[in-house]
């Protein structure tokens, strides 16, 4: 059993996993049906992140003036922060159309040497999920990305030839969920990293009366402020809760949303006033109740609350440790002071909230 306090060591190719719910950050059907109208369209309309934007603003701004294609991008950071909005915004600021495509989807040298021998120049190619392209593709990016040049290897074996091909410049934004994984050789080659971070509840206010402006729904600063306590950092997730809020607003109200209707709806779709749904909850509440605070095994406390030990671990985990209510020690899972204030209960005296001494629960 292996107890250890890391992030979830998924390997390379493996896919980040989706969750399916209301509070999940990757993007569903629907999200990606209504996000092409939600996004800001340049980088004054763009919320927040303001060193990334004034940083990013001064790389465009000078390309431009030197009559230059953009230096090569790396925005890294968690799901549904706006990579994908960003890259889009770099292209229509430079003026220049974008390909998109992900790592995934090149998993030969050959897949990539088709999108880059198809580009125009000062085209912007936008590279989803980057770490996990193929090692072969990423050795052939590299020297795209510095001498706007790839190999082409024809034939096999001992006959094999290398053909040069010339590629028009162009500005590469690759974005990843996991720059650690991403190869030095590879880093080094943007020319600007960005890293996203969570956003601050004002800043997903601000998202949401944007978004309600062109949803057209009415939605007061109280009724905001109430979703933007729940969206975990995240404008998707605000995105998406302000759908749900609006639809209860139109079916059990006159389709103003304020404090009361937000908290009402989002009582009916189980998403507290800290952005724990039922799962979540779940955890926190074997957790507590049945292992006393932990430590406990992954194992057991997927077991516990009925899920794979992969959803616990990669699904409801996150969050609860980023929130402080669960940390993960070598030991097992324990359950933080503010995760039994969070559920209202009173620690026993052996738990390691309230003396520092644990018990042990098995694997
Ligand atoms: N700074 C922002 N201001 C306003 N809306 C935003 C902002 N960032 C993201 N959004 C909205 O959040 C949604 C998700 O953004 P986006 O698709 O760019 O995220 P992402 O980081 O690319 O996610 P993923 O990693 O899952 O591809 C979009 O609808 C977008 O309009």
């Amino acid at each position: 059993m292996n107890w250890d306090d890391s992030t979830p060591d998924l390997a390379d190719d493996a896919p980040v996993p989706t969750d399916g719910r209301l509070v999940g950050a990757s993007a569903d059907g629907e999200d990606q049906a209504v996000e092409a109208a939600l996004r800001p369209k340049s980088l004054d309309e763009f919320v927040g992140q303001e060193r990334v934007r004034e940083q990013l603003d001064l790389v465009l701004k000078a390309a431009l003036a030197r009559g230059a294609t953009a230096d090569h991008v790396l925005l890294s950071g968690a799901p549904g922060l706006g990579k994908t909005t960003l890259s889009m915004i770099i292209a229509s600021e430079m003026k220049a159309p974008i390909r998109i495509t992900s790592g995934p989807a090149i998993q030969h040298a050959g897949d990539l040497a088709a999108i880059l021998s198809s580009l125009h120049e000062g085209e912007v190619l936008f590279l989803d999920e980057i770490h996990r392209m193929s090692r072969p593709a990423e050795e052939m990016l590299y020297m795209a990305m510095e001498d706007f040049r790839v190999d082409v290897i024809v034939g096999k074996g001992p006959g094999a030839t290398a053909i040069p091909l010339e590629l028009p410049p162009f500005t590469l934004v690759g974005a990843t969920t996991r720059a650690g994984l991403l190869p030095p050789p590879l880093r080094d080659r943007f020319g600007f990293t960005g890293h996203m971070e969570f956003y601050a509840p004002i800043e997903l206010e601000r998202v949401l009366h944007r978004s309600a402006r062109l949803l057209d729904v009415e939605i007061d600063a109280e009724g905001a402020a109430e979703i933007a306590g729940r969206s975990r950092g995240t404008p998707r997730i605000a995105n998406r809760l302000l759908r749900r809020v609006r639809d209860y607003a139109q079916v059990k109200a006159d389709g103003v949303i304020n404090v009361e209707i937000a908290a009402a709806a989002l009582k009916v779709y189980e998403v507290d006033h800290r952005g724990l749904d039922r799962l979540d909850r779940a955890v926190l509440q074997a957790l507590l109740k049945l292992f006393g605070g932990g430590p406990v095994g992954l194992s057991t406390l997927a077991v516990a609350v009925g899920e794979e030990r992969e959803t616990v671990e990669e699904v409801a985990e996150p969050f609860l440790v980023r929130e402080g209510l669960l940390a993960r020690t070598p030991r097992g899972r324990i359950a933080t002071p503010a995760a039994w204030s969070h559920l209202g209960l009173t620690p026993p005296q052996h738990s390691p909230g309230a003396s520092g001494q644990p018990g042990l629960f098995g694997a």
